[in-house]
């Protein structure tokens, strides 16, 4: 870690060997384009900016409504708080070829959006992966936007088509509203969006370029050749993590699976049996409810490895990146931080995370040093759950 630059905003830098570089993709058309913003090895020289970790005023807008509190409260509080808070990354640095990467896929949980999961998303970048966190369009997100060609208002206009943005806000339900259709379809929608951010990535590492619509003098001739296309696994976060899993049996190229605190809701009906790939569950101790964990316990293969471990003293919120930005107090208060250190925390979800990706990925790095975390043992870690479960079937004495 480290790379020579002073670390201001509390979100922790990368470990790994490699600097980190970031950059926004959107392809069109309109929403049915793919939306992500890329974390990847880069090259150490030079000086970069670094990403705004929130980088629109819309995005404090749909917190607000996320929160079901009032829109200019919430954006005037959220801007001075974060606004100028940055992700410890090198803005648009040139990617670094040489060798063959790993991928991720990482997808984020309901009410938050592309770039609210650096400190994930930057430490696997640090230790030689290239991490795609999409940005879905299925109205989960706090806030989202897709451009979308304007009709010219007057033909004559100078120039060709100009895009406009359109912005997409979370779809707070109605009281009564029936919730488990809506996140179905939301879920299908998500697989849909991570598998295509696979296809463009692939594309690029094939030499076949998909348009950026965003400004940026990212060089994607760099990734030509610089995937490795065998290694490739899907990573989410509560409704990500649902997403994750749903990814992985839709398409086999995901050859494994992290689901971080996953929400299980919008999969209560699945079968699983269509699902072969390992997959690992990392929860927190105060998230989860009998019925979550159950559906977990329906993924408990004797053929596939299927893990569970809890952080004890974690929350929800120790996986996002607001878990290092609010004040202890703050932080307590809504539940932004648990009993267990913030840091201490995000460095078991990446190293049992890193762990599960080189067993099954089967690299050749150093990451099985925290294979014990995926048993469980370790200080702050327990095996499968915290919570009490009824005894299942076959335990029940006849
Ligand atoms: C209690 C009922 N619940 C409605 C479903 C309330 C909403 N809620 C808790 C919140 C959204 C939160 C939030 C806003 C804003 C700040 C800020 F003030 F720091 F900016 C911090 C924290 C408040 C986290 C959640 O949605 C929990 N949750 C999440 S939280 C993902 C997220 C959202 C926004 C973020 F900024 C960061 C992370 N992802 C899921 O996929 C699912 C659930 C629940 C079920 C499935």
């Amino acid at each position: 870690g480290g790379h020579n630059s002073v670390q201001f905003s509390g979100i922790p830098q990368g470990k790994g060997p490699h600097a980190v570089g970031s950059m926004d993709f959107m392809s069109g058309p309109s929403n049915q384009g793919s939306f992500f913003r890329l974390y990847y090895p880069c090259a150490e020289a030079g000086h970069y900016e670094e990403p705004l970790w929130i980088p629109r005023k819309e995005y404090y807008l749909g917190l607000a409504d996320t929160l079901k509190l009032n829109r200019f409260a919430v954006n005037f509080f959220l801007c001075y708080y974060f606004g100028s808070v940055k992700s410890p990354a090198r803005w648009n640095a040139p990617f670094k070829p040489g060798e063959q990467y790993p991928l991720i896929i990482f997808s984020h949980g309901l009410g938050a959006f592309r770039t609210l999961y650096s400190a994930i998303c930057i430490e696997l970048a640090s230790q030689g992966f290239v991490v795609a966190a999409v940005e879905h369009r299925d109205r989960s997100a706090s806030a989202t936007y897709y451009l979308q060609e304007k009709s010219p208002s007057d033909p004559g206009e100078p120039g060709g088509p100009t895009l406009e943005e359109v912005w997409l806000y979370n779809k707070i339900l109605k009281a009564g509203e029936d919730e488990y259709p809506l996140r179905v379809q939301q879920v299908n929608q998500r697989a849909e969006e991570c598998i295509r951010a696979l296809d463009i990535i692939l594309n690029f590492n094939a030499g076949k370029h998909t348009a950026n619509l965003l400004p940026s003098d990212f060089d994607w001739n760099l990734l030509k050749d610089s995937i490795d296309v065998q290694r490739i696994a899907a990573v989410g976060h509560s409704f990500g993590a649902a997403t994750a899993i749903k990814s992985l049996g839709r398409d086999s190229r995901f050859r494994c699976g992290v689901a971080l605190d996953a929400w299980m809701f919008p999969l209560k009906d699945e079968i699983f049996s269509n699902i072969r790939q390992p997959v690992l569950f990392v929860n927190s101790e105060k998230f989860h409810w009998v019925n979550n964990i159950l559906l977990m316990k329906k993924m408990e293969s004797t053929s596939i490895e299927r893990k569970m471990i809890t952080i004890k003293g974690a929350v929800h919120q120790s996986f996002p990146d607001f878990t290092f930005l609010a004040g202890y107090m703050v932080g307590k208060l809504f539940k932004l931080k648990g009993d267990i250190d913030p840091y201490v925390a995000m460095d078991i979800i990446n190293n049992v995370t890193l762990a599960f990706l080189q067993r099954h990925l089967d690299l050749h790095k150093d990451f099985n040093q925290w294979d014990a975390l995926i048993d469980g043992k370790g200080e702050f870690v327990m095996p499968g759950t915290n919570l009490d479960l009824p005894p299942a079937e076959s335990e029940i004495p006849q």
